[in-house]
């Protein structure tokens, strides 16, 4: 039996899934890591704990003090749960076009949001900008200070895919793993896992969404976006600190009509309910799978839980005003079974 001290000691150590469709279409094995299943539920937990834990050892964060973080949610909801278990507040800066499920999210775990309207990050009030000056004024008038998280260019971010992803991969599968693929948000996951896997021979891929900047960073040295996503979460458009000294083996561009029937096909037929960043993931892995070729295991990232986006991803009027595919199974009446009839 082992019993998890506090919430911090319940992040990561999440388990690998085999995603059964891809695995059988590739030939591969495709393994999904349950990021989900952290107690924020997303990959995102690891970040927040790394990122509290720095600023801690480094005496920037004192008790009572306050953490403030521009983010897409994900990683708000994490600090404000490890935040909350280490006596902390938290104030989040969130562009308002984040899904409301991740705000309630944010409020039920006591942040204080504040919402902005989504802007480029070349404009001073973007969410990330917006967020470091707020931190700078509650520095100044908060008697116990605030830190400002800073995922983006915060290694420490990182040093969580270094210290506990990278290696928890390897264990798992025994050694026994040629690719690893997964979008960017900040870059700790990719950069983090591949600073612990691409010298042990594993071949790192990255699924770039519509409207990121990094597959042609990679693949031309210039940065340039086109297009968009629904994807939230990822879809990077500069060189993060994260993501300095990095370089993937492969880089790829995924829409999400290629990329959402693969979280369609998780839920209707194995159970996983996940968001659109798992469904770059996955398309990013099955490019991977065909470029290697079958039989080889190949690690992805499945990043947060669907109920997330269920009024988005999951809503068949929201996909079709975006011009996006609406599976079958979504608007047709619920399978039930005869005699069973709905409590009223
Ligand atoms: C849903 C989701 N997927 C993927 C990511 C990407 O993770 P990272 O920041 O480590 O690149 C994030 C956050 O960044 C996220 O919120
Ligand atoms: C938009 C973006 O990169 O977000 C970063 C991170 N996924 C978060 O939840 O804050």
């Amino acid at each position: 039996m082992r019993i998890a001290r506090d919430l911090a000691d319940a992040v990561g150590n999440t388990p690998l899934i085999r995603l059964r469709q891809v695995s059988e279409e590739t030939g591969c094995e495709i393994l999904g890591k349950a990021e989900f299943m952290n107690p924020g539920q997303s990959v995102k937990d690891r970040a927040a704990l790394y990122i509290i834990r720095d600023a801690l050892a480094r005496g920037a964060l004192k008790p009572g003090g306050v953490i403030v973080e521009g983010t897409a949610g994900n990683t708000g909801i994490g600090l404000a749960l490890v935040g909350a278990a280490m006596g902390f507040k938290t104030v989040i800066v969130i562009p308002e076009t984040q899904s409301e499920e991740k705000k309630d999210m944010l409020r039920l775990a006591g942040a204080q949001l504040v919402q902005v309207p989504a802007a480029p990050y070349r404009n001073p009030n973007n969410f990330v900008h917006y967020s470091r000056r707020l931190a700078e004024q509650l520095n100044e008038s908060e008697p116990n200070g605030a830190i400002w998280a800073n995922q983006f260019d915060n290694v420490a971010n990182r040093q969580a895919h270094v210290e506990t992803t990278g290696p928890e991969i390897w264990e798992q599968t025994g050694g026994k793993v040629d690719g690893f693929v997964c979008a960017v948000g900040s870059g700790g996951t990719l950069a983090g896992v591949a600073e612990v896997l691409q010298p042990k021979g594993v071949k790192i891929g990255l699924a770039d969404p519509m409207g990121a900047a990094l597959y042609s960073y990679y693949t031309t040295g210039e940065l340039k976006t086109e297009g968009g996503s629904i994807a939230e979460g990822i879809g990077q458009v500069r060189i993060t600190r994260n993501l300095e000294g990095f370089t993937p083996d492969f880089a790829w561009q995924v829409s999400d009509t290629e990329a959402l029937p693969y979280v369609f096909d998780l839920l209707r037929h194995e159970g996983l309910v996940q968001g659109g960043s798992t469904a770059i993931n996955i398309a990013g892995a099955v490019r991977l799978a065909r470029e290697l070729g079958p039989g080889h295991t190949i690690v992805t990232i499945l990043c947060d839980y669907g109920t997330r986006y269920q009024s988005k991803l999951f809503n068949p009027d929201f996909l079709r005003e975006k011009e996006l595919p609406v599976p079958d199974w979504m608007t047709e009446a619920p399978r039930s079974i005869p005699g069973v009839f709905e409590d009223t």
